[in-house]
């Protein structure tokens, strides 16, 4: 009786909170995580390197672009179909429109590799249904567009060329299939949404099967009752798609366990093999990631995914990109930067801009990003650090100069701060001052006005001596 009572605390809690509940007990769940800890496979190892990814939000919501008729639709792009505002008709029917004559996939794809992507997630098929592939189980598809030609295998073909990893955006949701609910209401409810269970299977092993390049599937749109119910089916769909591609990569927003629990189970255990609860933000601390790999997902305006005309509020400068980037090394994630073409196939200017602004600061300090994660030195004002996982090579990026001059940096027992040097300028050596145990100040002041964040090399020597010259007070 404890134990059921213990565990229904657990599933409230979760429940109610939505984010990883604290570990209480471990009850036996058939339909949580199938796997403690990081994946520490190859593929794994690979993903958690990328540091940089590219998100792709395309599909006939760019045709309206967030207005119709006039009207300016002030939610994101790709839910107008959702809008009061549009009729469900006019939205089902602008396909027959859809026939972006500029869009080049090897373009994007250069540009991507240019910004220094290391993997892109591209929209299959959004809330709205419409499949990018010729899908053999819809009419809803490009093949019956007047573009006609397979979208998505143009871009897997163009990033594979690129050698940019292809991971592919799916939606449970589907406002377009007759079998679709958002919950199971009625004993009729549920009959059509088993057509829709096998109808969501069916796409998936087609995906899969067209393009068996593909690393990893980025679930979205299963917050829904109807889906959360099918802890079952959900984990034995899972289990064949990973059959199909050993080592594939799937995340944690992709279903629930038996309790409803969903990104963590019962038990507080992450289901999936990276955590994908951070759209449009970054952890603050690495506690705030419980030990799991996770990525950022982020918007350029405010909540912008697909395609709309008229940004309002604030855009992001590379400069803050950049620095969600390296926050996000640093705390050991990926960060990835979202790109909404036009209804014609055009990356619009200012997110050229950006991807130009990204990929130039790249060229330069890529490798504080590449292969790197979280060191556990204290964070301090000016910045982040980040830590080469292979050659343990550690890096200041710093984004807040003081105006002392004076960057603070506090080191673990044991650990002397040797030597200090500008990445892009190896032989200039920065002064390190030993100001107190286990501080000090790295002094730099750059002879022109920092513009864009830059980075500072810092070589130590472990020792196990405490050759310090100050001692822990004694009170
Ligand atoms: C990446 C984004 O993902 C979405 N939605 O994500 C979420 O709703 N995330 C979420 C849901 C519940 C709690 C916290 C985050 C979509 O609706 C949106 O159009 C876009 O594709």
């Amino acid at each position: 009786f404890i134990y059921v009572l213990t565990a229904f605390f657990a599933f409230t809690t979760a429940t109610m909170a939505q984010t990883k509940p604290e570990k209480r007990v471990s009850i036996t769940l058939k339909h949580g995580a199938h796997r403690l800890g990081k994946r520490t496979d190859k593929q794994m190892q690979t993903w958690r390197n990328y540091g940089l990814g590219q998100f792709i939000h395309w599909g006939v919501y760019a045709i309206p672009g967030g207005h119709w008729e006039g009207k300016y639709y002030p939610g994101a792009a790709e839910w107008i179909r959702s809008w009061k505002e549009m009729p469900k008709e006019a939205y089902d029917n602008l396909y027959k429109q859809f026939n972006p004559e500029k869009f080049n996939a090897r373009g994007w794809a250069k540009q991507a590799k240019e910004m220094g992507a290391k993997y892109v997630i591209i929209t299959t098929k959004h809330h709205d249904g419409f499949c990018l592939w010729p899908s053999k189980y819809t009419d809803y598809t490009i093949a019956k567009s007047p573009y006609k030609k397979d979208i998505i295998g143009q871009l897997v073909d163009a990033y594979d060329a690129e050698g940019i990893d292809v991971y592919l955006y799916f939606s449970i949701i589907d406002w377009n299939h007759p079998g679709y609910r958002s919950s199971l209401k009625t004993e009729a409810d549920r009959k059509e949404y088993e057509d829709f269970k096998t109808f969501t299977r069916n796409q998936l092993v087609e995906l899969l099967e067209r393009y068996p390049s593909t690393k990893g599937l980025w679930f979205d749109g299963s917050w829904d009752k109807a889906w959360i119910e099918q802890a079952e089916f959900a984990d034995e769909l899972g289990r064949e798609l990973r059959e199909m591609i050993p080592g594939l990569i799937i995340g944690s927003r992709f279903r629930a366990d038996e309790n409803g629990n969903r990104h963590f189970d019962t038990n507080g255990d992450m289901m999936g093999d990276y955590e994908q609860g951070w759209e449009r933000k970054i952890p603050e601390t690495i506690e705030d990631i419980h030990g799991n790999d996770w990525d950022c997902v982020m918007t350029i305006p405010e909540n912008q995914w697909g395609y709309h005309s008229d940004w309002k509020g604030h855009v992001k400068t590379s400069n803050e990109l950049i620095e969600m980037l390296v926050k996000s090394v640093s705390l050991d994630g990926n960060f990835v930067l979202n790109f909404g073409p036009d209804g014609e196939g055009n990356i619009r200017p200012e997110e050229t801009k950006l991807a130009a602004e990204i990929g130039a600061w790249m060229d330069v300090n890529k490798e504080v990003v590449y292969g790197c994660g979280y060191l556990d030195w204290k964070k301090q004002d000016w910045g982040y650090y980040t830590v080469n996982r292979e050659t343990g090579k550690k890096y200041m990026v710093v984004f807040n100069m003081p105006v002392s001059g004076a960057l603070r940096v506090k080191v673990p027992d044991n650990t002397r701060p040797d030597k200090a040097y500008l990445l892009e300028q190896p032989e200039s050596d920065i002064t390190i001052e030993e100001i107190h145990r286990n501080e000090y100040f790295v002094h730099y002041k750059p002879m022109t006005p920092v513009k864009k964040p830059f980075v500072i090399v810092i070589e130590t020597t472990e020792s196990d001596a405490d050759e310090g010259h100050y001692q822990k007070a004694k009170t």
